[in-house]
């Protein structure tokens, strides 16, 4: 399935104008609630989106003796990121190694490598990458390495880490929605929107002990994941999704809905990996978004804006349909 609505992404490089959102899914009320949350945030004039951070990470793990040896190796790290960089981007013609953080748990060291891996979701990129730099590292340094992947990087996990540090792209979409049209097309108010964002996405999510704190991104990122070639698996990253809803009072006592979702994780490309299949590569083409962009990282960064605007859209359908009783009804009529 493929909904064909626009999105109005203001993001830098290639993101600026509109787009169409290529979804496919089973969920059987996804795409009408999409299109609706489309629809109301074009008629507000359309929504933001912002990358804030990229930077897609390969955590190897080293033995060491004991804390000395992990001083020590962590100490040397620290001194001699250029070297590591120049090894790491000795693999790669567009990667570029931004940061090393390393972490020590006993006897063993955590090096947290990231990559700005341009238009690539870059896992393949980054790993390449890693074991160059992880050489150098056993020459130079008394650790030796234990496994590639350490899982503090973390790939396919929920993870604290990547809710807080980030992973791939971090991306922020907002909207402020009058009054009037949040009753017209959602048939609720802003201030009940809020409610039930604050009870339900906030409150409850920290009851559950959540890492993430909203209704359904996974929905609109699985999704458009599928339409476009990403690794399925990486949606479990981009389920730590924050949602805000607020209810904005107006000088004539009416409230506007601002809505907003971060999501701190999202893996994406425009190269590599399941882009080039003939159907995910279509969807990107539809988008204007197949292969590198111009600059490298704008198509990618691109990508991540519109899917944001979906899950920012899905948001607001949701939670209006909560906020007006309408979700099992809506899903006796859809989903069944
Ligand atoms: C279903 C609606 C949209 C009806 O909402 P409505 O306002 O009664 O719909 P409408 O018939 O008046 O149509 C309004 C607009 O919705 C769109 N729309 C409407 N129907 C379609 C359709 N068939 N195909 C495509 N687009 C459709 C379309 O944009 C349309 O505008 P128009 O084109 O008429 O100018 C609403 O009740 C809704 O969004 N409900 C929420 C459904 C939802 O978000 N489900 C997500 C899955 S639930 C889940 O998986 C996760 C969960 C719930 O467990 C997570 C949690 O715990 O929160
Ligand atoms: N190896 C692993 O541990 C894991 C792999 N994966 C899989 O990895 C794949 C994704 O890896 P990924 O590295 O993204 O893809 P690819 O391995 O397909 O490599 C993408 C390559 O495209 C080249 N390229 C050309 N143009 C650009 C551009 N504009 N921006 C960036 N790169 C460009 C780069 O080559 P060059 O580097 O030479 O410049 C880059 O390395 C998926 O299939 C995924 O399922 C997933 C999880 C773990």
């Amino acid at each position: 399935m493929c909904i064909r609505d626009r999105t109005s992404s203001n993001g830098g490089g290639a993101a600026t104008g509109e787009h169409y959102l290529p979804l496919a899914t089973t969920e059987g009320a996804l795409l009408a609630s999409v299109n609706r949350g489309l629809g109301v945030i074009r008629t507000a004039g359309g929504a933001d989106a912002r990358v804030t951070k990229n930077g897609m990470t390969r955590a190897p793990v080293f033995r060491v003796k004991g804390v000395a040896e992990a001083a020590e190796t962590v100490e040397w790290v620290n001194d001699n990121v250029d070297a590591l960089a120049e090894a790491a981007e000795s693999t790669t013609s567009h990667g570029e190694l931004l940061d090393v953080e390393p972490y020590v748990v006993g006897d063993s060291v955590y090096l947290r490598f990231a990559y700005d891996t341009k238009d690539a979701m870059g896992m393949n990129m980054a790993t390449i990458a890693t074991g160059e730099a992880c050489e150098i590292v056993e020459a130079e340094t008394p650790a030796s390495l234990v496994a590639l992947s350490g899982n503090l990087c973390s790939d396919k996990k929920p993870a604290a880490i990547n809710a807080v540090e980030g992973r791939g792209r971090s991306v922020t979409a907002d909207v402020l929605i009058p009054g009037e049209l949040v009753e017209e097309r959602l048939h609720t108010t802003a201030d009940a929107i809020a409610e039930a964002n604050t009870r339900k996405n906030l409150t409850g999510s920290a009851k559950a002990g959540s890492l993430g704190f909203n209704a359904h991104a996974a929905n609109v990122v699985a999704a458009a994941f599928l339409a476009t070639g990403q690794d399925e698996a990486q949606v479990v990253e981009a389920a730590n999704t924050i949602t805000t809803m607020d209810a904005r009072q107006r000088e004539d006592g009416a409230s506007d809905l601002y809505a907003s979702v971060s999501l701190a994780s999202l893996e994406v490309g425009t190269v590599g990996g399941g882009t080039k299949l003939p159907t995910q590569s279509e969807a990107l083409e539809i988008l204007g978004l197949r292969g590198g962009g111009e600059p490298a990282g704008s198509n990618a960064d691109a990508l991540a804006e519109i899917i944001a605007v979906g899950a920012l859209a899905g948001e607001l359908s949701l939670l209006a349909a909560l906020a007006s009783r309408h979700l099992a009804s809506a899903h006796e009529d859809l989903g069944r």
